[in-house]
């Protein structure tokens, strides 16, 4: 499922955001990335020691907690700190695949993440660059994201994506990847579509009866498909 979020960052903490990574320390994005993306990787990101990172991460985590729709639409068990980055004079990363398991500090061998989901914030305006699509490919073909800032696309993981070239002034996105304690995509995109719907429904006003077995079914789904 692919989806769009709106203002997971309100106006003020997307400025606040944004003054702190104008006097950051930008590190070569291909630190982070294995062999395959290296070769088409060309951007910059904070380095994962930066404390500047750890903070605005925490500030990314916090926001997510409170958004409904992040809940509902990832079911998240593990989510990735975020990361930040930045595309300026023609930086771009190309067609490539996230690794599917992530450790969360080098240091720290015991924590993995595996990627169900990706997902990227995005941090200025479109207006503000040239270029800098995220395009993911998936079997229904080719979308070409660019949102206002403060506004957030997931994906799965699964697909090939990539950030086309900036052209002019510069792009900047915390970017993550969550692991869902429902793994399989299709059973995902069920389990929000019936969530949204209940939601819809007793909020119409419907019989309460019938929300609450329906609430009962969406429970022993995910009941039946969660791991945690
Ligand atoms: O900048 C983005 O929107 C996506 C970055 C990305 O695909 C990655 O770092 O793996
Ligand atoms: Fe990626």
């Amino acid at each position: 499922m692919l989806l769009q979020i709106p203002k997971v960052l309100s106006a003020e903490a997307v400025q606040a955001v944004r003054r702190a990574l104008e006097q950051a320390d930008w590190a070569d994005g291909r630190e982070t990335v294995g062999v395959q993306g290296a070769q088409v990787k060309r951007n910059e990101q904070l380095p994962d020691s930066s404390p500047l990172k750890a903070e605005l991460g925490a500030l990314v985590q916090a926001a997510l907690d409170r958004h409904p729709l992040f809940f509902a639409a990832a079911l998240p068990v593990r989510v990735m700190p975020p990361r930040f980055n930045r595309y300026q004079n023609g930086g771009t990363y190309g067609f490539h695949i996230d690794g599917s398991v992530m450790r969360v500090q080098a240091a720290d061998r015991a924590a993995y993440v595996r990627s169900d989901i990706s997902c990227t914030l995005f941090l200025n305006e479109p207006q503000d660059y040239d270029g800098g699509e995220l395009v993911i490919s998936d079997t229904y073909g080719e979308h070409r994201i660019k949102l206002p800032a403060g506004d957030m696309v997931l994906y799965p993981s699964s697909s090939l994506h990539q950030v086309t070239p900036v052209t002019r002034g510069a792009r900047l996105a915390s970017f993550f990847w969550v692991q869902s304690m429902v793994r399989d995509d299709a059973h995902r995109r069920l389990l929000f579509e019936m969530d949204t719907t209940i939601e819809s429904l007793r909020r119409s006003g419907a019989d309460a009866a019938a929300v609450l077995r329906l609430t009962g079914v969406y429970h022993n789904l995910l009941r039946g498909w969660a791991e945690v």
